[in-house]
């Protein structure tokens, strides 16, 4: 083993040592404004919490009236307010590295004076760093829900969905009915037409049936040409409705096939949440009227009936 040359502790050391026990004391005990912040940020991800620390810390050295905050993350406008307008604002679009990470913006009944105006630039300075890791942790989070061919939820995302959509039901007592649809005979066209255009009919379908739904509906891609469709305060019979709607929201797709365009149809299953039934419970349901959709010539619609 090779010998390592003692290493004496020099006079810089001690007091680099000594400089760093007072910091670390200060640190832990009376940390200055801008430690204090960036301490209670580090301790979450969240960009809710984080931006309520933030309204909290200015607010006591900058009173204001009213903060908010506006981003758009993965697809979806993140909105944060706190407090009531005023005239006057401040508005600050947050950057780091050339990168935006969304506009704050403070309003107050009196004029911010230019001092106050440069405290409120010193506190943004030393929050954008976890602003940022919060804006992105919800992208890494979006991103795992979220399927990278059509864009919309995964079987992650549905499997969440489906639990809270179960405990609400529950909880109280609306309806909420689940669809699958599995596109017909999908292994003939990637077969005869390869899987590019395959994928551009699953990329067709997952924008029709956005389009078939109401905004309260979510749609899911949780299969290879599966899709599933959830929708609160629906029963049986609409579903059914809504169903026959996307079968033929899907037929309409037209995609180039050569010399005549391509064209696609769905099966459809239907169940409405029972009480206390778990989430697998509901989808194997739904699952069940899929395969009699399927059994039973394709293209149509079955239900799941409950008896009531
Ligand atoms: N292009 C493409 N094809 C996929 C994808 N995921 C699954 N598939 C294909 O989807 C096809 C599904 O075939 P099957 O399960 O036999 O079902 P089907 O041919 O639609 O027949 P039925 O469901 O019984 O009407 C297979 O050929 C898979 O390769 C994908 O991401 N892209």
């Amino acid at each position: 083993m090779k010998n390592l040359t003692s290493i004496q502790p020099s006079k810089t050391q001690h007091a680099r040592l000594a400089a760093l026990k007072q910091s670390f004391h200060d640190w832990n005990n009376t940390p200055d404004v801008l430690t204090q912040m960036a301490k209670r940020l580090s301790t979450t991800l969240s960009l809710e919490t984080q931006l309520g620390i933030v309204a909290e810390e200015i607010a006591a050295t900058i009173p204001f009236d009213a903060l908010n905050y506006r981003h758009r993350i993965a697809r979806q406008d993140f909105v944060f307010s706190t407090g009531m307008g005023g005239p006057h604002r401040c508005e600050y679009r947050l950057t780091l590295e050339g990168s935006y990470y969304g506009t704050l913006t403070f309003h107050r009944r009196h004029k911010f004076s230019s001092e106050e105006m440069t405290g409120l630039e010193m506190m943004l300075s030393a929050a954008i760093c976890p602003l940022r890791n919060a804006c992105q942790f919800i992208s890494i989070e979006q991103a795992a829900l979220t399927d990278s061919l059509t864009n919309i939820g995964n079987k992650r995302a549905l499997d969440e969905a489906l639990s809270r959509a179960s405990a609400m039901a529950d909880r109280h007592g609306a309806p909420w009915s689940l669809i699958l649809c599995d596109l017909d005979h999908f292994k003939q066209i990637n077969d005869n037409h390869g899987h590019v255009v395959g994928d551009h009919i699953l990329t067709k379908t997952a924008e029709k049936l956005e389009q078939a739904v109401r905004n309260s509906d979510t749609v899911y891609r949780f299969g290879g040409e599966e899709f599933a469709i959830l929708l609160p305060h629906t029963n049986e019979l609409d579903a059914r409705d809504v169903a026959d709607r996307i079968r033929l929201a899907v037929e309409s797709i037209r995609v180039d096939g050569g010399e005549t365009p391509l064209t696609v149809t769905t099966s459809c299953g239907v169940a409405v949440h029972l009480m206390e039934e778990s989430s697998d419970q509901w989808l194997a349901r739904a699952d069940e009227a899929l395969y009699r959709a399927k059994a039973q010539g394709r293209n149509c619609t079955r239900v799941f009936a409950t008896i009531s």
